[in-house]
């Protein structure tokens, strides 16, 4: 049973993020446009649609990296309950981003920094939090990257002498080190082998069901929201045009955008 279904069960349904008419036009381009949903702790919502639909464009206006056009994004600030976090003072973006959010980018060296050790990019997240004894934050260092089977012993090794699958692979103890609520993934497994890809999948969906992390994944690859999401967003041109839970829209999709292509993937 996955959190969010226990926290149902529970009666404990306080959305962590309520995302309402969010629209996003660049000129007369729309980038999204009307995409309202709600996300429970411990949920993963996979956002699935072909190339120029509108995936990135949704992720970069819900994590607060770009501005919508309209539409409020609520957040469950802890301490403050939900706040539109277009409304944030820039510390307060920074702090949420350094604490309760994670993101990870498709491109490693997007998320990493490249000069800095493996131990140092994830002894650094818990630095920004507060944490300064060394041996706590080697410790940490070491037991993160064994937890996302990393050769503890290239701790000291900087990440531009590691593999993509390797880089990604720290990219996501860096984001998790810090034990967010809500992460966001752009194409997590983009650009990795195919082996690669279902390792590290594995290994995403173990950490996210340990963690009881909410997850917000942006793929066109339903292989990955399969394994990873417990509900869909199928997107086209912009718009939202049918979500519900994952194995019931690829198994029995309703609308002919997501018949096409559920089925593309099938004839591959
Ligand atoms: N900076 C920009 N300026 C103008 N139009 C943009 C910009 N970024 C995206 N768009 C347009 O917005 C629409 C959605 O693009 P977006 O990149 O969000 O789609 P996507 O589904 O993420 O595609 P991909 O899978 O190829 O990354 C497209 O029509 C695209 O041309």
């Amino acid at each position: 049973m996955s959190a969010a279904m226990a926290m149902d069960l529970a009666g404990e349904r306080r959305p962590l993020l309520k995302v309402d008419r969010l629209t996003k036009h660049y000129g007369e381009q729309v980038g999204c446009e009307d995409v309202s949903f709600v996300l429970y702790p411990g949920e993963v919502i996979g956002i699935v649609g072909e190339s120029g639909s509108g995936k990135s464009t949704l992720l970069n206006v819900l994590s607060a990296q770009m501005h919508p056009t309209t539409g409020t994004v609520d957040y469950d600030l802890r301490a403050q309950g939900p706040r539109d976090i277009f409304t944030l003072s820039e510390p307060e973006r920074r702090k949420l981003m350094r604490t309760d959010w994670g993101i990870v980018h498709q491109n490693p060296r997007d998320g990493l920094r490249m000069n800095v050790s493996a131990g140092g990019n994830v002894g650094e997240r818990l630095m920004a939090i507060g944490a300064r004894h060394y041996g706590e934050l080697r410790r940490e260092g070491l037991d993160w990257m064994t937890k996302v089977e990393l050769d503890t012993s290239r701790i000291d090794d900087k990440p531009k002498t590691f593999s993509g699958g390797m880089q990604q692979r720290l990219q996501i103890a860096r984001n998790l080190v810090t034990r967010p609520r809500l992460v966001f993934m752009d194409e997590p497994t983009g650009g990795l082998d195919v082996s690669v890809q279902a390792r590290l999948l594995d290994l995403l969906r173990g950490l996210v069901r340990e963690l009881g992390i909410a997850a917000i994944i942006v793929t066109h690859d339903l292989a990955v929201v399969r394994l990873l999401a417990d509900r869909l967003m199928v997107m086209r041109r912009g718009r939202v045009v049918e979500a519900g839970l994952t194995d019931q829209v690829l198994d029995d999709p309703h609308h002919p955008y997501t018949q096409l292509l559920v089925s593309s993937v099938l004839q591959v």
